[in-house]
């Protein structure tokens, strides 16, 4: 029988850090607040604007909310974040990725605030990740993943992970954090030959694939570690991961499951970092 990895109990943990740290934020007159930026309606943008929102509310924390048509233009949208740049109201900023084709992703990355990038878009402050420097905002997936395999009770040092997304959202970023925690890594994408060999060799999967239920138990073994990031909706339009977590879940030694594993999880880097954010603003940190 497999264990569920229980991403509730990671982030209720976190949690408590973040309202101790809110109170002491408001007690001495700042007011941590999160700017959240959306273009069109993107289910996993929404199922993750929801917990934000949610979170948030829970722990104290001001949101402000921006949507925007898919069409906009890269300009007016570096017009947008120009302005959340200058609101001084404002101490973290998050832009829903991936963004719709027509949009410059570059520009767009390189008009945030370094203070305020809260999930880590600036290749100024990516690079400090791939440099193995953590002492800046950290990419809130990638870290959320990292911290349910280091929650799991098992050893990372050493260990064999297969990272199946090849992104500077989730698994270029995660593959680094990962060496940096001296596990070996295979990043695997659409072209990998013969992927099932690759995740039944590897001691931890990543998977971030976002195609419902792809992956079942003939993807695993009894002793794998399986580390869903996927947020998709499936045929009956339920949220649900990469995984088939009921044809696996008693298949593998350890399982997140979706909702309520990697995903709340990522809410709460989420948080940390704005907190993060609003000390550096007050000088606090
Ligand atoms: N710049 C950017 N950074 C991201 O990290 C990012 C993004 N864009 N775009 C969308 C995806 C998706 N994503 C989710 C995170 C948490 C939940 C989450 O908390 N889900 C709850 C369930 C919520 C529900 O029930 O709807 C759970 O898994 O327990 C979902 C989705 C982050 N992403």
């Amino acid at each position: 029988m497999g264990l569920t990895i229980d991403g509730k109990f990671i982030a209720n943990n976190i949690k408590k850090d973040i309202i101790k740290k809110v109170e002491y934020l408001r007690e001495k007159g700042n007011i941590p607040t999160l700017a959240i930026v959306r273009l069109g309606d993107n289910p996993g943008d929404i199922s993750y604007e929801k917990s934000i929102i949610k979170l948030c509310s829970d722990v104290n924390i001001d949101t402000k909310k921006f949507v925007f048509d898919n069409d906009i233009s890269t300009k007016e949208l570096q017009q947008i974040l120009g302005q959340l740049n200058e609101d001084t109201s404002i101490s973290g900023i998050l832009l829903f990725r991936p963004l719709p084709e027509h949009i410059d992703e570059n520009l767009i990355r390189n008009s945030i605030n370094l203070n305020k990038d809260v999930d880590c878009m600036h290749p100024l402050n990516l690079e400090k990740i791939f440099e193995g420097d953590y002492s800046g905002f950290t990419p809130c997936t990638s870290k959320a993943a990292l911290l349910a395999i280091l929650n799991s009770g098992i050893e990372l040092d050493g260990k064999t992970v297969a990272v199946i997304n090849r992104s500077m959202v989730v698994g270029k970023p995660l593959a680094m954090m990962l060496l940096s925690n001296n596990a070996t890594v295979t990043i695997c994408h659409s072209k990998t030959h013969d992927l099932r060999k690759i995740t039944k060799s590897s001691d931890i999967v990543v998977t971030a694939l976002g195609r419902a239920k792809y992956f079942n138990k003939d993807y695993f073994t009894n002793e794998s570690i399986v580390i869903d990031v996927g947020v998709s909706q499936d045929k009956n339009g339920k949220l649900s991961g990469d995984v088939d977590f009921e044809d696996v879940v008693n298949n593998v030694r350890m399982i997140t499951p979706v909702p309520g594993g990697v995903g709340s999880i990522t809410t709460c880097v989420l948080l940390e970092n704005v907190v993060k954010a609003c000390m550096k603003e007050a000088v606090l940190i």
